[in-house]
């Protein structure tokens, strides 16, 4: 078995348990739910930089890479540095990650926040919204078409923007459908952890320009993101390289000082 069909598999129990637990009827009651969102796709097709920069403690494929910060103080840090969105890891076996997380990123700054899970049920974009997100990731490798476009339709009804992440042609093909807002080519191939730029180049043409592109995972570096712009894209899914320092406000704010040189 894959690591990921193993965190699907893990997914799909640990949802089943809180569906059990906390009823859709108290997520709808949460003060959040009826909060305004704030779209990240249109931040992105106004910003200079396109830098999502994201929330990641540790990962499969690197295991520990910061435990020791607040997500308070890494939320307020990207804000200071001007990035245009927030994408928060809420899953908590794999990635060290929760709700809480994304609670404590919404109460403590106004930018687009992305719940970056593994969705594959409707119940978890319910509590997505309840716990402030403003934007969702559907991974296609995980799911059907008709999956995509449930969870993309019910996720614009509650006024989230999507994010369909792919990485190859076919995931592309079996996905493009007019409920989504943003197309996410994912540079890491989550079967076998290889991470090749070269993805999101290669992929690129075949995005309909109706969605706005982003390019995740494995960007480093100014040269990348200045390659990939002229690829089309216009988000920069960016965690490792911020996360890995002492103080990734920081890090994000000298990457977006010299884009903007
Ligand atoms: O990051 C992993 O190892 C990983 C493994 C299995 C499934 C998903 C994984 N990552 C999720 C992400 O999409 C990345 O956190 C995100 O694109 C940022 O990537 P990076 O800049 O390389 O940290």
């Amino acid at each position: 078995m894959s690591i990921l069909d193993q965190i699907v598999a893990d997914k799909r129990q640990e949802v089943a348990l809180k569906k059990a637990l906390i009823p859709v009827s108290q997520l709808e009651q949460s003060v959040l739910f009826e909060r305004n969102t704030i779209s990240l796709s249109k931040r992105l097709k106004n910003s200079h930089s396109g830098i999502i920069a994201e929330h990641k403690r540790r990962s499969p494929s690197k295991s520990v890479i910061n435990n020791s910060l607040s997500v308070q103080a890494v939320a307020k840090g990207y804000e200071n540095a001007g990035v245009c969105g927030i994408s928060v890891l809420t899953d908590g076996r794999y990635f060290g990650g929760s709700l809480d997380d994304l609670i404590l990123a919404r109460a403590n700054c106004n930018l687009p926040l992305l719940r970056k899970e593994f969705i594959i049920d409707a119940y978890q974009i319910l509590e997505a919204k309840a716990y402030g997100a403003d934007a969702i990731l559907l991974i296609a490798a995980i799911l059907t078409r008709d999956e995509i476009k449930q969870f993309s339709k019910l996720s614009k009804q509650l006024n989230l923007d999507v994010l369909l992440e792919v990485h190859n042609e076919e995931e592309l093909n079996k996905s493009i459908m007019p409920s989504l807002d943003m197309l996410g080519v994912n540079n890491r191939n989550l079967k076998t952890f290889e991470v090749n730029l070269e993805t999101s180049k290669n992929l690129s043409a075949q995005i309909p320009n109706d969605f706005v592109k982003v390019s995740e995972s494995g960007i480093s570096s100014i040269k990348a993101i200045q390659t990939l712009k002229s690829y089309d894209f216009k988000g920069f899914l960016i965690g490792e390289n911020f996360m890995k320092t002492d103080n990734p406000g920081n890090s994000a704010a000298q990457f977006i000082k010299q884009l903007e040189q």
